[in-house]
């Protein structure tokens, strides 16, 4: 057995309009998703995601038989849980150049699913990373990001960037736009999360945003002005301006929100962060429902949040310096 972890990561300001080439910086996390990969010569790939917070479930099927996996749930069910799985085993054959070979394959994770903290980009990554390794190839980090940013970019419907795989990949905190990723020496931020217990589909929410771009020259606008409250916060991390970081995820959320992707839990809790004295907070990731992140360096949005009705569970991001990890 080849066993790999990578990280989760939070957003501090740039969700969504990365996907239309605006910057975005983002840290890794020290959430984790565990893959355990071993090799199965009948072409056939098993999955054990008990630990899914989603009903826990176990399938065995072909993947390049016509046929879907032979268990009793409904097909988007399926879809939804089974996608970047899939399309991380898919990078796999291609890139090891081994069509025909199976894996049974085994993910532990901390992260929870579709809460915007990136648990999709931890798996991916641990998936390729484990499973290439397991052929006896490893992949250069680089490359590695880049299969893991190819199958996001499948599952979400031709519409993702390279942040999360990228973050996730190389630990630590990052900046990205368009394809130029590079690492940052990672800020000193005190950041708070809740989270509301829900999900939100990561495709579904991308391509909601689409829709209204395609509508509203002003949703382009509003991207674009996202892109300029990234450049304003590059500015704030680099002079150690928590407050005005804050005043930028303020604005940020509210730019989100106008695009659809936020929530009533999620303002809700955005509101007991801020109420709580936070510099500032926004939803993080794709929306929908999950998480929000808060920039405190005292216990009080801790605090806040853990009373908030609607917020389930509420702790400090630790920063992970680590990406990749190979484990076994
Ligand atoms: N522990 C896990 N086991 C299996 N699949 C997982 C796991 N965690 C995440 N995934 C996959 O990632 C998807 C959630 O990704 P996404 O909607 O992008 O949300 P996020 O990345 O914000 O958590 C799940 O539907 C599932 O396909
Ligand atoms: C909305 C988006 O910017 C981030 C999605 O993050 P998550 O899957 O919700 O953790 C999409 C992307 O960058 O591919
Ligand atoms: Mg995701």
């Amino acid at each position: 057995m080849t066993l790999s972890s990578a990280p989760g990561k939070v957003y501090l300001l740039g969700e969504h309009a990365v996907v239309y080439g605006e910057p975005t910086v983002l840290c890794a996390i020290e959430q984790r998703a565990r893959v355990g990969v071993q090799r199965r010569d009948d072409g056939k790939l098993r999955v054990n995601a008990e630990d899914l917070s989603l009903d826990g479930f176990t399938v065995e099927y072909d993947g390049t038989a016509d046929e879907g996996p032979d268990i009793d749930v409904s097909e988007s069910l399926l879809d939804a849980a089974m996608g970047y799985v899939d399309g991380a085993i898919e990078q796999v054959r291609d890139v090891t150049g081994n069509d025909e070979v199976g894996f049974d394959v085994t993910i532990e994770s901390d992260i929870p699913l579709g809460a915007g903290l990136g648990s999709s980009a931890a798996v991916v990554v641990a998936a390729i990373d484990a499973a290439t390794r397991e052929l006896g190839v490893t992949l250069e980090t680089d490359e590695l990001a880049e299969r893991a940013y190819r199958t996001e970019y499948q599952v979400q419907d031709g519409q993702a960037s390279r942040a999360d795989t990228f973050c996730s990949a190389t630990g630590g905190a990052v900046r990205v736009e368009g394809d130029d990723c590079r690492s940052l020496e990672a800020p000193e931020v005190p950041i708070v999360i809740g989270f509301d217990g829900g999900a939100g589909d990561t495709g579904k929410l991308v391509a909601g945003v689409r829709d209204l771009r395609e509508e509203y020259g002003f949703a382009a606008d509003t991207i674009a002005a996202i892109g300029d409250v990234v450049r304003n916060g590059e500015a704030a991390l680099a002079d150690g301006d928590l407050e005005e970081l804050g005043r930028l995820m303020n604005f940020n959320h509210g730019l989100l929100s106008a695009l659809g992707v936020s929530s009533r839990s999620l303002d809700t809790m955005v509101w007991a962060a801020r109420d709580a004295g936070a510099y500032g907070a926004k939803l993080i990731g794709a929306g929908g429902g999950g998480c929000i992140a808060a920039l405190d360096p005292t216990p009080e949005t801790e605090t806040a949040l853990s009373f908030t009705p609607g917020c389930e569970d509420a702790f400090r991001a630790e920063l992970a310096e680590t990406g990749v990890e190979r484990l076994e």
